[in-house]
This record gives C-alpha cells, structure tokens and sequence, in this order.
C-alpha cells in the first residue's frame, strides 16, 4: 500500500473527528469517514440514521456528499473507523458509491480508535465492478 504514513495517519485523525458526530441512536454503531481527493485535501463524514430505519445513510456517503460539494471529483483514498473491535468493511452500496468516483485501485483503509487495522483495494472488496465507462457504448 503506498499512501505516506503521515497522510494516513491524518485521515485517522479527520476519520475519527467525524465519528464523533455520528448520529446512532439505533445501532450504537458510530461510524466515521474521511476521504482524501485528488486535491489532497480531507472531507469527512459520520453515519446518520433516522427513526424511520431506511432512511438512514452510511458515513461514507456523508463524505461523499461533502466531497463533491467542495468540487472534488476524484477519491484517492477513503479511510473509515468503527468503534471495533470486529474490523470495520464499507457496506456493499457504499462500495458502489465510491466505485462512481474511483477505480479499482482506490485505497480503502478501516480503522477504529485503536488505529489502522486493515487495507483493502476497490478492487478486492468489489470485483468486477459495474462503472461510469459501461455508460460509455
Ligand atoms: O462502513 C459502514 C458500515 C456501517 N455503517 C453504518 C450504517 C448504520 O448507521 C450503522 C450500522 O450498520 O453503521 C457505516 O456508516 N459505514
Ligand atoms: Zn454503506
């Protein structure tokens, strides 16, 4: 995996913040996200669920949200923390969602507050994935 130690290290501290804001009161499951661009910069984001349960969305998307928001079109890397111990893995829509704004080898680190516990490629966690090029016949 090549990403700079310090950038991840970064993303950690930006994840973990926007843990802090998630809103799950349901699960207790909080979760945090934060996005590196192809700007360098960090957008974050925390899961916020909803008393009417399928209108909740994953902190992943909240990131998103605020990714293209700020004008960033690329994700170079995502990193998401859970509160463990059991390693935290993006749920399969989120895996699509940012397969929209990455290719198959985004880096996709999981996390929690003990640290970085695990990374994975787009590719390995969503194989053959279907992409804005099919649109492209
Ligand atoms: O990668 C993940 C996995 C789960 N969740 C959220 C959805 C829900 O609010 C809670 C429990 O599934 O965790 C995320 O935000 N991201
Ligand atoms: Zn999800």
């Amino acid at each position: 995996m090549n990403l700079a130690a310090d950038i991840q290290q970064r993303l950690l501290q930006a994840s973990l913040a926007a843990r802090a804001h998630s809103h799950s009161p349901y699960s207790r499951y909080a979760v945090g996200a934060a996005i590196l661009d192809e700007q360098g910069r960090i957008h974050m984001g925390a899961n916020i669920e909803n008393a009417a349960y399928p209108q909740g969305w994953c902190a992943e998307a909240t990131a998103l949200g605020a990714m293209v928001m700020a004008g960033g079109r690329q994700v170079r890397a995502v990193l998401v923390s859970g509160p463990g111990p059991d390693i935290i893995t993006p749920c399969g829509g989120c895996r699509q969602k940012l397969r929209e704004f990455a290719g198959p080898e985004l880096l996709i680190i999981a996390a929690d507050p003990g640290g970085i516990r695990q990374h994975w490629t787009l590719a390995e966690l969503l194989p053959y994935s279907f992409g804005p090029d099919h649109l492209k016949f």
